[in-house]
């Protein structure tokens, strides 16, 4: 007889629990195919269940025509029996659950006090301190957080309890494991869930709380018709006394006690939690969080099997940033990394002034950033951008130079036609002969977003060079630009452009068929370049491509003769509203081995991950340590 075990597989940075964990499926729910999502990776871990075997779990009832033996999950007895043998043989402890009383399921207890782990590492709680948590109103009989809390962690837990059977059974549980050390049990009234409950000497580093989550027997009971039609019903039989899974009120009236209870104690405790056993609960409970003013909660979903559950997590210290942890977790690809190359002076190869650099160029591109954490060998920041500021910097830079010297020059000239910007200019340049091309430039701007930033794909050769040639085409060309302008001022200035020596003709033919076939060159590498996305794209993802020529679309519009302060607007109103960010993302410093490296976890942003491919790109030309 094989069983499936589940392994924690994506957690935690101690690994704690990466030892097998419990067993919640049959043999044949672990052939199925795992749920989209889910956090938990199934492995079939074989174990030979002798324990199980003695124990009499196994129904041979329940054997399919193959002679296939399956697991009882709707006996109450069958899944005690289960609990019991998992918590002996993988975590060594004796554990008594009276008939009557709930049968706790392991994945989901170890899933909470996981994240619990995950909660209280990324709180930069002292390591060196002793951790002490409560679990609030819920150890129930078996005291079944407490003692894997205790048993994997050493933590310290305050466990209360309303119901005088449960906690002598509790009570009886932490002996027979020799924990008293470690766990105390409280009786406590049912009027109160926290204050009441915690020691008002103390300060802990967490509650944590399994409610109940029914306000009726009806709601509890898993067949009755307040049970929505789209939810399969569920595979495991019902365990526990109404007392332990009916509140009045359900789990928001419990919670919502809990989080108003909170609200006064505050920083007594370094991290509230709770279960949530409905998505509904959730959004009602946020508010309730918001009007109790936290300084910070994060949520997430415990997914096991059919069963999934929410834990929610608040603090009111600010110094506990509980978002991070989870967009931390949330991040689905790896991060982009960069190592810094090391500089002249080996000695300012530190990770603080990688760090400072960082920070001036967030506050140079307008980039929000909260230090999350910051020390000798490594730096977190979470960055907001509400505009792109990094893009059109070349472009950007050009039309200053062109403002200076116009400026300059309508300081010098009081002559009446003189340049006030560029449109001007190209309207002058017209009616004085010259052939300015209609809009070479919107197909040169948007080869240089689009070429550049866009279209570049990694590994492929063909495109690298169509990139690097279309880089310094465009460069010639502008240049000739700015170079035609020069020559204009000159002539101009020095007066009409009409009257311009055969010179200045040749010099704007000249002009006129390079930018032409520059023109013409550029148009035929952005097809090649497209093509050779396409390529890239076709089994890839349909709408990057759609994206590329959705931005050299944008960016045909785009006039180079706008001025900075125009281009930023666009810039602005292009890239989202003042209520989304165009990126949320996570950036850290760390010395790794010789090196220091930067790193960036896109968490979101309306943008998607371009604008963080955008900002590294920007760190990496303008990273200079010395
Ligand atoms: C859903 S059970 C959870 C039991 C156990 N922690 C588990 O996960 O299996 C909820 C428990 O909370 C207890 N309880 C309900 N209200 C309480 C309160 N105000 N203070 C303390 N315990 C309470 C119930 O008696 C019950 O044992």
């Amino acid at each position: 007889m094989h069983y499936a075990f589940l392994t924690h597989s994506n957690s935690s940075h101690h690994g704690s629990f990466a030892q097998t964990a419990a067993v919640s499926r049959t043999s044949r729910d672990c052939e199925a195919p795992e749920k989209e999502g889910q956090p938990f990776c199934l492995n079939a871990v074989v174990c030979s269940a002798d324990a199980v075997k003695q124990r009499n779990l196994i129904n041979s009832e329940t054997a399919d025509i193959r002679g296939k033996v399956t697991f009882d999950f709707k006996n109450p007895e069958a899944l005690k029996a289960l609990t019991t043998t998992l918590l002996q043989k993988d975590f060594g402890l004796q554990v008594e659950i009276p008939s009557n009383r709930l049968v706790p399921t392991l994945p989901l207890r170890l899933n909470y006090l996981l994240w619990m782990e995950d909660l209280i590492h990324f709180s930069d709680k002292p390591r060196e301190k002793e951790t002490k948590g409560v679990d609030i109103g819920s150890c129930g009989a078996s005291c079944i957080y407490p003692l894997l809390a205790t048993t994997t962690n050493k933590w310290k837990i305050l466990a209360t309890e309303i119901d005088n059977e449960s906690v002598d059974c509790a009570r009886r549980n932490v002996a027979r494991n020799g924990l008293e050390e470690f766990i105390t049990v409280k009786h406590v009234g049912a009027g109160t869930i926290l204050k009441g409950a915690v020691d008002m000497d103390h300060t802990y580093d967490f509650t944590m709380c399994n409610p109940p989550f029914f306000r009726s027997e009806r709601d509890a009971d898993s067949s009755s018709k307040s049970r929505s039609n789209a939810r399969t019903l569920p595979r495991g039989g019902k365990t526990g006394s109404s007392s332990e899974v009916v509140v009045e009120g359900g789990e928001v009236a419990f919670v919502r006690q809990m989080i108003q209870e909170s609200a006064e104690l505050r920083d007594m405790v370094r991290i509230y939690s709770t279960m949530v056993g409905q998505k509904s609960s959730l959004y009602v409970l946020k508010s309730e969080l918001k009007k109790a003013g936290v300084a910070s909660s994060t949520q997430t979903a415990f997914c096991q099997g059919n069963v999934t559950r929410w834990g929610l997590a608040w603090t009111f210290l600010p110094d506990v940033s509980l978002e991070v942890v989870s967009k931390k977790k949330k991040k689905e690809k790896p991060p982009m990394k960069y190592v810094v190359p090391v500089p002249v002076d080996p000695l300012c190869y530190t990770v603080s002034t990688v760090t400072s650099k960082l920070k001036a160029f967030f506050t140079q591109l307008q980039i929000e950033y909260k230090e999350c954490k910051g020390n000798k060998r490594s730096s977190v920041f979470e960055v907001m951008a509400h505009k792109n500021t990094w893009s059109h910097q070349r472009q950007k830079r050009r039309q200053q130079k062109k403002y200076e010297r116009q400026q300059t020059l309508e300081g010098n000239n009081s002559c009446e036609t003189s340049v006030s910007d560029s449109t001007d200019t190209r309207s002058d340049l017209k009616g004085s002969g010259f052939t300015l091309p209609e809009t070479p430039s919107p197909t040169l701007q948007s080869l240089s977003q689009t070429g550049i930033t866009l279209i570049k794909r990694k590994g492929d050769e063909e495109y690298e060079n169509n990139n690097k040639r279309l880089k310094k085409e465009e460069d010639e060309s502008l240049q000739m630009t700015d170079d035609l302008l020069d020559y204009y001022n000159q002539t101009h200035n020095s007066g009409s452009p009409n009257e311009g020596s055969p010179q200045s003709t040749s010099q704007s033919e000249l002009y006129s068929q390079s930018v032409k076939s520059g023109c013409i060159k550029m148009s035929q590498n952005l097809k090649i370049n497209e093509s050779a996305g396409d390529r890239f794209e076709e089994n890839k993802d349909d709408k990057r491509h759609t994206k590329i020529v959705d931005n050299i679309h944008e960016n045909e519009d785009c006039d180079p003769t706008l001025s900075p302060d125009t281009l930023q607007k666009r810039d602005d109103t292009s890239e989202g509203n003042s209520n989304s960010y165009l990126l949320n993302a996570l950036v850290s410093v760390c010395k790794v081995g010789p090196d220091i490296v930067i790193e960036m976890s896109w968490l979101e942003g309306t943008h998607g991950r371009d604008a963080m491919h955008q900002v590294m790109q920007y760190i990496k030309n303008n990273l200079k340590i010395e």
